[in-house]
């Protein structure tokens, strides 16, 4: 019977551990750019079996908060290596979270103040960070977005394929993370509250599955299946996302997945960050029966659960052979040791919500280990 402290390889990767660090957005990165602090932070937690990075741009038109990190430019990329060379001196594993945010954007983030893109033109009721110009920040409308030509999606493909590739050979990332949840714009794709298109890429769940699929085959075919993830949160109502009937649409993209050959699949439990039995539809959602359809796809890949799990939870969820890794995104933030304190049943530091968001070392790098 499998625990949490168990190693387990997953695709390419030899993980120590079945603990890991969720994406968790921290607003540190003046010029989308990793620095010192980020380097420490990450180094900090090295010890989890691996680290999902923050969620980061592929691209200026992929950013939607200000000061997120990016891989789209040389400072980004080698802002990155300091923290993966740091990661790895410690002995940890991290993948790198690529992220196009879509319609969560503000016109003062966008290339040449343009509009944000979407599937459809239709304004997230959402919020999204910016700073101002003495420094603090600030939760802002989001703007109203412009629909994508169909045209336009082979650039935003060939973006997740560049990224993806300079996170590995540039970067030195050990792997990627597709960014396909939370409302962001791979979700905003395959949700129906957001795409309202009458082309292929809109309509059907096939239809509003395929950009999904042809960024998981260009990510796959630059950098190998072996070091690719996903992550997908079937019901979370995060930025204003929404689906009238999430099941067969999600078990039409693990299907798809399946035979795909990915190092793990990333699923968010009910809504991000929120409830763990919140569902949208006529139906409790289930993830058993996603998962089941993953596998008889053909999908072996880890099934990395999240959204709300404490240990006992956690425990339970590995023993009974359901998820394969859990990951725990606020217990990260405030226990940079959070492995050995599990382990241990040490006391657990409670996170600082003031400090989530923007700022300095407080509440980021400051959190104490255990003694
Ligand atoms: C990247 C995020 C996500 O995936 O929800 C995010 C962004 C801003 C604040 C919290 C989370």
């Amino acid at each position: 019977m499998a625990t949490l402290f168990d190693p387990l390889r997953v695709g390419d990767l030899a993980l120590a551990n079945r603990i890991v660090m969720a994406p968790l957005t921290r607003n540190r990165s003046p010029n989308a750019v990793p620095g010192d602090l980020s380097v420490t932070y990450y180094g900090q937690r090295a010890t989890a079996g691996l680290i999902v990075t923050e969620a980061t741009a592929i691209s200026h038109q992929g950013q939607g908060y200000a000061n997120v990190p990016g891989l789209y430019g040389a400072d980004q990329l080698a802002g990155w290596k300091r923290v993966t060379d740091a990661v790895h001196k410690a002995g940890g594993k991290i993948v790198v979270q690529l992220w196009h945010v879509g319609r969560i954007s503000h016109t003062t983030l966008q290339p040449g103040g343009g509009k944000p893109v979407a599937p459809s033109a239709i304004r997230a009721k959402s919020k999204t960070f910016l700073v101002k110009p003495d420094g603090s920040g600030e939760f802002v409308e989001t703007s109203e977005p412009r629909a994508l030509d169909a045209a336009e999606l082979p650039g935003i493909v060939d973006d997740f394929r560049r990224a993806a590739r300079a996170a590995i050979e540039e970067a030195g990332f050990d792997g990627v993370e597709i960014h396909g949840a939370n409302g962001y714009l791979i979700d905003q794709f395959l949700r129906s509250g957001t795409n309202h298109r009458s082309d292929d890429y809109g309509g059907s769940i096939e239809n509003r599955a395929r950009f999904l699929f042809e960024v998981v085959d260009a990510v796959t075919s630059a950098v190998g299946a072996g070091k690719t993830g996903i992550r997908l949160s079937p019901v979370t109502p995060a930025n204003d996302a929404s689906d009238a009937d999430p099941q067969p649409l999600f078990n039409h993209v693990v299907e798809g997945l399946g035979a795909r050959g990915l190092a793990y699949i990333h699923i968010v439990e009910g809504a991000t960050g929120g409830a763990r039995d919140f569902s949208q539809g006529d139906k409790p959602f289930d993830y058993e029966e996603l998962k089941a359809g993953y596998r008889k796809a053909g999908g072996r890949g880890a099934w990395l659960a999240n959204n709300g799990y404490d240990k006992e939870l956690a425990e339970k969820a590995v023993a009974d052979g359901y998820a394969d890794l859990v990951a725990f995104g606020k217990l990260f933030i405030a226990n940079p040791d959070l492995v050995s304190r599990l382990k241990r049943n040490a006391e657990l530091n409670a996170p600082d919500k003031a400090t989530f968001y923007g700022g300095d070392a407080r509440g980021y790098t400051d959190y104490p280990t255990a003694a």
